[in-house]
């Protein structure tokens, strides 16, 4: 059993630093091109006996702020266990009315406010260059997945948790919170949330070619209404707690279904991003470097291992 491939990793945001009803199978620290991920990745069994990965985006002890995560080596990490699909759990900021804290978004568009201080390539350094696809930077068939199974965990929980789709997240630098002006900037331009965590996760992994959605969860309203407080920490961790005990109930309510999910039809959803770099990455160059190709065969072997089969050797 401890050698079965791991298919689904899970990362944990603030708050959430481990998950329910799984058997701990092991724990496991892959050293990558990129370093070690934030913190070790359990590995943990679901009563049928399919593995997924967790891992703890900020550390053991939540010790690694948001502009210091080590994502190339988290995404490299977990698919050199086998990962092909990550669900994500965020704590964010509500830059809507409707979305009061407490309530559940699976967001399907980002936009950048990340000041270009953390390494959002894993070709950034090498002498190789590539282009992703980004326009949707969520996994489409994944994001719909989940959208019924996130979904039915909220309504078997009976709380009356508000499940919100198709939103736009802002991704901010931090580590300090907006200011007001900005919070109301944000909105006009059609943001509405806001962490300091989805990228460049969500980047590194369309380059790693795994397919990746996001499960926010909100804390507070940012700074944009202009009667109330701008927002502080310790209003974001009122509200951690009982979202993270949500979001173990929704991660146990998804991982039950994956089984079904992966023994039928609907598993292509887990591999929809394979193959996706295919035709991103520029001709093969007598400028490329061996050993760039050799770290880049970390995250996709089928592109830099060896001489042949490489869409970019071509040239
Ligand atoms: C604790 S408030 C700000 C912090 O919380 C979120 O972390 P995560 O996305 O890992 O849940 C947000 O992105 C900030 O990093
Ligand atoms: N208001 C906010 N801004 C950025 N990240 C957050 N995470 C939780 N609340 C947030």
């Amino acid at each position: 059993m401890a050698d079965e491939k791991v298919l689904i990793g899970i990362i944990g945001g603030s708050g959430l630093y481990h998950v329910d009803n799984l058997t701990f199978v092991k724990s496991v620290n892959p050293e990558t091109p990129w370093g070690h991920p934030s913190s070790p990745i359990t590995i943990a069994a679901l009563p049928s006996g399919t593995q997924i990965a967790f891992l703890t985006r900020h550390g053991v002890g939540h010790s690694i702020n948001p502009s210091s995560v080590p994502s190339r080596a988290n995404l490299a990490a977990l698919k050199s266990l086998g990962v092909r699909a990550i669900i994500a759990f965020s704590a964010v900021g509500s830059l809507r009315e409707e979305i009061s804290p407490g309530s559940f978004v699976i967001p399907t568009q980002i936009i950048d406010r990340t000041k270009g201080i953390r390494p959002a390539s894993f070709f950034e350094g090498t002498s190789i260059v590539a282009h992703a696809m980004f326009g949707d930077p969520f996994s489409n068939k994944l994001v719909k997945w989940l959208e019924g199974r996130v979904q039915k965990a909220l309504d078997a929980e009976g709380r009356g948790v508000k499940l919100f789709t198709d939103k736009t997240i802002v991704c901010m630098e931090g580590p300090q919170f907006s200011t007001r002006a900005e919070s109301i900037m944000y909105r006009q331009w059609g943001g509405d949330l806001i962490n300091m965590s989805v990228l460049p996760e969500a980047k590194l992994a369309r380059e790693a070619e795994l397919s990746y959605a996001l499960i926010a969860t909100a804390t507070d309203y940012d700074s944009w209404r202009p009667q109330s407080d701008a927002v502080t920490a310790a209003e974001v961790f009122k509200t951690l707690k009982a979202n993270a005990d949500t979001s173990r109930l929704v991660a146990a309510t998804v991982l039950d279904d994956l089984q079904a999910a992966l023994t039928n039809d609907e598993a292509s959803i887990f591999l929809e991003e394979v193959g996706g770099m295919k035709f991103s990455i520029m001709p093969r160059s007598v400028k490329q470097k061996a050993e760039d190709r050799q770290k880049l065969a970390f995250i996709l072997p089928e592109y830099f291992t060896g001489e042949e089969g490489h869409h970019a050797g071509s040239a």
